[in-house]
């Protein structure tokens, strides 16, 4: 559904991506997580067609992107961190006003279920500019797949939302991915990346590791121990020899440390993708 091979994207001296692969399969929720800068936006937009990368190939929903941009298009759902909703019409009429560009015969039709489907109904009449972030954001959702398309691209659609409002949205990402689609979400919440069915960790252009989130932790626990010290200060266990990362949290000290190492007196812990994280970003620098 979505394949990437080799992506490579420089802006000057900037690797913004460094030779990138990830394939997104029908119904998963796929999710590209890494911090600010990482590439992800880049990414997105190289498999959106918007931006042609220096080198690599893309696939998406059968098609080459770089020869057949305008037909990648129509098959494909794309939000970005710019909201794209306008704000002096109606949510009818944004949703109307989208449909009619990809399938203009069915766009009443289309518009009304996309209404039903994201529970905007209440709101159909309401100017979108009036609505609050987080009902603009099911809109800008709702938006991308109004015409019903085979892949979805979500550039961070939680973004500056409220918990609540977050949970909400990954559940209508989650019906979308039901439905048959194919799922691209960026994150920087490490909370978020645990919702995915499989994700890949993005780190300076380059994917550090890709699975479903009991992978990544399992594949981590191989290579090293993540640990609690309670009641310990964290100079002293920054100290330690074979000491990789440690950080304050509750009434202790949490760390990661080399696998060889005996740490007597830590609790061993589960490591959460924030650990992970932490660990493969740690290694790759
Ligand atoms: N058009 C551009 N011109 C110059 N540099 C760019 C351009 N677009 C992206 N970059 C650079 O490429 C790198 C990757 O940027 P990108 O926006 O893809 O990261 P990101 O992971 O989406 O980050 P964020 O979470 O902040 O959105 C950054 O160093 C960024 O400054």
């Amino acid at each position: 559904m979505v394949e990437a091979e080799a992506i490579t994207q420089s802006f000057g001296e900037v690797k913004a991506l460094d030779g990138v692969s990830l394939q997104v399969r029908p119904g998963e929720v796929f999710g590209l997580l890494g911090p600010n800068g990482a590439g992800k936006t880049t990414l997105v937009r190289v498999l959106t067609g918007v931006l042609k990368p220096d080198g690599g190939r893309a696939w998406v929903a059968g098609l080459e992107v770089a020869k057949e941009p305008h037909r990648v298009k129509a098959k494909i759902g794309y939000a970005t961190q710019e909201q794209s909703v306008y704000r002096d019409l109606t949510v009818e009429e944004n949703l109307l006003f989208r449909a009619r560009l990809y399938r203009p015969k069915e766009a009443r039709a289309l518009a009304q279920e996309a209404l039903k489907r994201f529970g905007l109904w209440p709101y159909a009449r309401s100017l979108a500019g009036h609505l609050s972030g987080g009902w603009r954001q099911r809109l800008a959702l709702a938006q991308a797949v109004v015409h019903r398309p085979e892949v979805l691209f979500l550039d961070e659609p939680t973004t500056g939302l409220d918990p609540l409002s977050r949970r909400s949205i990954w559940e209508l990402i989650h019906q979308e991915a039901a439905g048959g689609a194919a799922v691209l979400v960026t994150t920087h919440y490490m909370d978020e990346a645990e919702r995915c069915h499989r994700l890949a960790l993005l780190f300076a252009g380059r994917v550090l590791a890709a699975g479903t989130p009991q992978e990544l932790k399992a594949m981590a626990k191989e290579r090293a121990r993540f640990l609690f010290a309670p009641g310990a200060s964290l100079e002293a266990v920054r100290g330690r020899p074979g000491v990789l990362e440690a950080w304050p949290s509750g009434e202790g000290v949490r760390l990661i440390a080399r696998k060889e190492m005996h740490l007597e007196g830590f609790q061993e812990v589960e490591p959460s993708l924030e650990d992970v994280f932490a660990l493969l970003s740690k290694e790759a620098l």
